[in-house]
């Protein structure tokens, strides 16, 4: 017989009924004295005596605990526990817990509900969130044994903190038997009886007693408004644990999504805009071309301006998508969502057990970057970039081939040039004006910094491909016909664009032209630097005549530039207009000269970009458009995950020492399987990876508590600029606070775990999975080799003596030469490498949902076994509470509106055993 409870809306926590979550009405409730950013009311539970109605088999319970708003009169399914086998005085290891946002207050009832589990495959059942439905499906596979309700306040005035309440049938009548509501204080310690309490080897007792250690703040609460901005909708779970030496250890697991799945994605295509915007205006200015260049510039132009269209459009939808800050899986192929980041969440443990200090560790888990809209049909980024470039390299008829390396170069003179051009023409403005103010330090200053600039500005041509690229344009110009054969000692490397023969159309060919003349680029750039030596000489002369005059009894000059009138100055010429006139013409010269540097360079480097572009249209714009949106999810990941490090670490010196020296590790584990179209995702992930070099970070002070992180740069580089509250900031670094870059070193290692791996070890392929972990191990070798050389001896020897990271290298180097199927352990090493190495850890799989859920469930057991004594016969039942109750399945309820991991029977035969979630908690959802 199924009993069934009265009609609940379901349960989740994001899901509170829209009246209850902004109730006006809520402000004449008494609220519950809260810390920021801690939840406000914890409890766990316990029951005693329960009394099953029939006798047929042993009791296996678990709670359901649903709350009732002041003003409403149903309830809300709000969580679970675990269910507890075989026992009538079950102690729970699941609590409850309220995250700081949820509206409750003393006045709030909470609502414990008794089942007894009779099938546990069916427990569940709570498929669909209708939080304003009130006739819940029959309660299949399990039956109500009694409920008890309480105050929120009778708990908090209660005399030990602690409730006992008679649980009653459901016609208020018959009692039972008890369930005991404990309050807890995260950090504060619990005595109690758990005798009974059930292990993952049954009958094994534990004696615990929590004793009390001060909480170590771990969370940086003058940093707190960077993280809020950043972190929002956050789920919460409470769990407590026995420990080896039968201590109960607390575990608070708190899963949140950021506003930066769509800030940095927003910030990213304005960039992208800005930069193409400015390509094509630099392309539509390369002046005119032979007909066969202008049509192919015409031909480049249209589909240019198209993409800018299509970013603007998606811009444009994005800004529609205010406040957002979570792309569920199901929403990952919508076009104009393809820049977000999937399923993008920190997903948090934070760790109070006896004796130790309280840990944190965080894992930020996202879909893998890849795009899916555009599909895997023909793979993905590694190996399309790859197949481009090839074809590139060997059809060079229509255009002249230059290398990645080469067009990249290009880009980076044409940006250097535009920063560097107005830059030079505000120092010489400067210099102007203290001429005119007569002042020689300021003068010596201005032209100090004048000099600097235009110095770097020279070097930016000092390259062999400026030179090819200005003959090859000469050639492209109307009349420009090429009459010599490429010679290759001149090469740059590109290929002709002619008609020539194949065995002309050589990687190291460059244009020739007899008319050419190769002497008047160097006369051109020659002179930006003799104008600016004619400078330097009339300021020396300047400041030298100046200092004889005064020596001679002239008029005054006090260090500041202020002038003392003279009798002298009375009768010759005013000296201020002296120094600013014999000045200001050098100053003209040395900006018509730039000026005509900037205009030729422009050109030719644009005529590079030209070639980049004109080879197989559109498809070569429809990489570009791949690897950005790629690119875009895996950064916003990266930003949310460098700023949770930069938040809870900022109060270790040596993380901070160690980010300015050396830089951070950032550690991805994927779990793609090398089969069908997860080849194409783990091909663009591992691009999207790698293309994080290219972002640096700079922390800077926030002038507002909201502000979000700035992005500046190009497709080449990057910078983030992290804000941080003034009192946060000043206690930086100096590096730090000079606004020194802080680089990271992104790693990917990829094991697939599922049924298509299996079909993948056996009938396909692995050689992906096996490149990219050797590739990446090497550079997890580097990156320990700079970690060693940089950090501060005295600190490297305590590390070493904590740490056999040389150790744990080996045996991840073993593991990836082992070529064994399935072998977790290369991910479980990575990890472990990464926490010890402090850096950012990751964790994806397509969706970040089911296998992302059972990793980081199992790595945060793994840990509490590792690092906090979890009692290992706890383990399992541990893990088992984490999939069945946790964030997690909060994580699947939020993405395809079913508690139910999409996994079935046949696929989870082919998963690694502790993988594996418990029964009742997955099976066939429409994902
Ligand atoms: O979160 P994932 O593990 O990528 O979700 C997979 C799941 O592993 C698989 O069993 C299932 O058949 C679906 O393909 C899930 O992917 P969705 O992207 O459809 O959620």
């Amino acid at each position: 017989m199924e009993i069934k409870d009265e009609g609940t809306s379901e349960e989740g926590q994001h899901f509170l009924p829209a009246a209850q979550a902004i109730d006006p009405e809520d402000t004449q409730f008494t609220s519950i004295q809260k810390i920021p950013n801690e939840p406000q009311l914890e409890f766990i539970l316990a029951c005693k005596d329960l009394v099953a109605p029939v006798c047929d088999r042993k009791l296996n319970t678990a709670v359901q605990i649903s709350v009732i708003h002041p003003v409403e009169q149903t309830p809300t399914r709000y969580s679970s526990t675990e269910i507890v086998e075989g026992t009538k005085d079950p102690l729970f290891l699941t609590g409850v817990t309220f995250p700081s946002e949820y509206p409750i207050y003393e006045e709030t009832r909470i609502k414990l509900t008794v089942y007894d589990v009779k099938d546990k495959s069916h427990d569940t059942i709570r498929t669909s969130v209708l939080p304003e439905h009130k006739d819940s499906p029959p309660e299949v596979g399990r039956r109500f044994l009694g409920s008890a309700s309480f105050q929120v306040g009778e708990l908090l005035k209660s005399k030990e903190q602690l409730l006992s309440l008679s649980l009653r049938t459901s016609d208020g009548g018959k009692v039972v038997g008890t369930i005991e509501v404990s309050l807890v204080k995260m950090g504060e310690i619990e005595d109690g009886d758990t005798d009974h309490i059930t292990t993952d080897v049954q009958g094994q007792k534990c004696a615990v007693a929590y004793e009390c250690t001060a909480p170590d703040s771990v969370s940086g609460k003058d940093n707190l408004p960077l993280l809020n901005a950043v972190l929002k909708n956050p789920v919460c779970k409470l769990y407590r644990f026995p420990t080896s030496d039968n201590k109960w250890m607390q575990i608070r697991e708190q899963m949140s999504e950021s506003t930066l799945s769509f800030h940095i994605p927003k910030e990213l295509i304005s960039l992208h805009i800005k930069e193409d915007l400015c390509r094509n205006q630099e392309l539509k200015e390369l002046g005119d071309l032979s007909p066969h260049w202008d049509n192919l510039r015409k031909n480049v132009l249209t589909h240019c301006d198209q993409m800018v269209t299509m970013y603007q459009e998606i811009l444009t939808e994005l800004s529609k998508e205010t406040g957002s800050s979570f792309k569920s899986s199901s929403s990952k192929g919508e076009k104009t969502l393809e820049f977000v980041p999937i399923n993008l969440h920190l997903q948090r443990m934070q760790v109070h057990s006896p004796h130790l200090k309280d840990a944190l560790y965080d894992v930020i888990t996202v879909g893998a970057p890849a795009a899916h809209f555009q599909g895997f049909k023909n793979g993905g980024l590694r190996k399309l970039l790859h197949r481009f470039e090839t074809e590139r390299r060997n059809t060079g008829y229509q255009f002249i081939y230059y290398s990645p390396e080469n067009t990249a170069k290009a880009k980076e003179v044409l940006s250097n040039i535009n920063q560097l051009q107005p830059l030079i023409a505000t120092h010489a403005d400067l210099l102007l004006s203290s001429a005119s103010q007569h002042s020689p330090d300021s003068l010596k200053s201005s032209l100090k910094l004048l000099s600097e600039k235009t110095e770097l500005f020279v070097h930016a041509f000092k390259d062999q491909l400026v030179r090819s690229a200005l003959l090859a344009l000469y050639t492209a110009r109307p009349g420009g016909i090429l009459k010599k054969p490429p010679s290759p000692k001149d090469s740059a490397e590109e290929t002709s664009p002619q008609d020539e023969p194949p065995q002309l159309r050589r990687q190291d060919s460059i244009p020739h032209h007899s008319d050419y003349d190769e002497e008047e680029w160097d006369r051109v750039w020659a002179n930006v630097g003799k104008s600016l030596n004619c400078i330097i000489a009339t300021v020396d002369k300047l400041i030298e005549s100046d200092s004889h005059h005064k020596e001679a009894g002239g008029g005054g000059t006090s260090k500041d530039g202020d002038t003392e009138p003279s009798l002298e100055e009375s009768i010759t010429p005013h000296p201020k207009e002296d120094w600013y006139e014999q000045l200001h013409p050098l100053i003209l010269t040395l900006k018509e000269c730039m000026g005509e540097v900037v205009s030729r360079a422009k050109q030719c480097l644009t005529f590079v970009l030209l070639q980049e572009l004109a080879y197989s249209l559109p498809q070569c714009l429809m990489l570009t458009l791949r690897r950005d949106i790629v690119f875009s999810q895996a950064l916003a990941g990266l930003v949310c995950g460098f700023i949770i490090k930069l938040h809870t670490s900022l109060h270790d010196p040596y993380f901070l020492q160690q980010l300015h020296t050396v830089g951070l590790i950032v550690q991805y584990e994927g779990l793609l399987s090398t089969y069908s179209d997860e080849i194409g995702m783990l091909e663009d992930m591992a691009v999207g990876i790698s293309d994080l070099r290219k972002v640096a970070f700079k922390i800077t002070e926030a002038k507002s508590s909201d502000d979000l992180p700035v992005l500046t740069g190009r497709r080449e580089h990057y910078v983030v600029e992290v804000k941080l509250p003034a009192t946060v900031f000043e206690s930086l670094p100096l590096q730090i606070k000079e606004g020194q870059l802080l680089h990271v070193y992104p790693v990917l290692f990829n094991v697939g775990i599922n049924e298509q791996q299996t079909l993948a070890e056996r009938f396909g392929d692995v050689s992906l999975q096996e490149s990219i972990n050797q590739e990446n191990f090497e550079l997890v070798q580097e990156y320990y080799s700079i970690f060693m050389e940089k950090m501060p001896p005295d600190y490297i020897s305590h590390f070493q003596e904590q740490n056999d990271l040389k150790g744990l290298l080996d045996n991840l180097h073993q593991n990836i030469q082992a070529k064994k199927r399935k072998n977790v352990e290369i991910m479980w090493l990575a990890a472990t490498i990464c926490r010890k190495l402090n850096g950012i850890r990751f964790t994806c799989c397509k969706s970040a949902k089911d296998r992302t859920s059972m990793s980081v469930t199992l790595e945060q057991c793994s840990i509490l076994r590792d690092e906090h004594q979890l009692h290992k016969d706890f383990f399992i039942r541990a893990l088992d509470c984490m999939r069945r109750e946790g964030c997690r399945i909060e994580n699947v309820l939020k993405n395809i509106k079913c508690r139910r991991y999409a996994f079935n029977m046949l696929q989870l035969m082919a998963f690694p055993k502790c993988y594996r979630p418990p029964e009742g908690t997955y099976g066939k959802a429409d994902t």
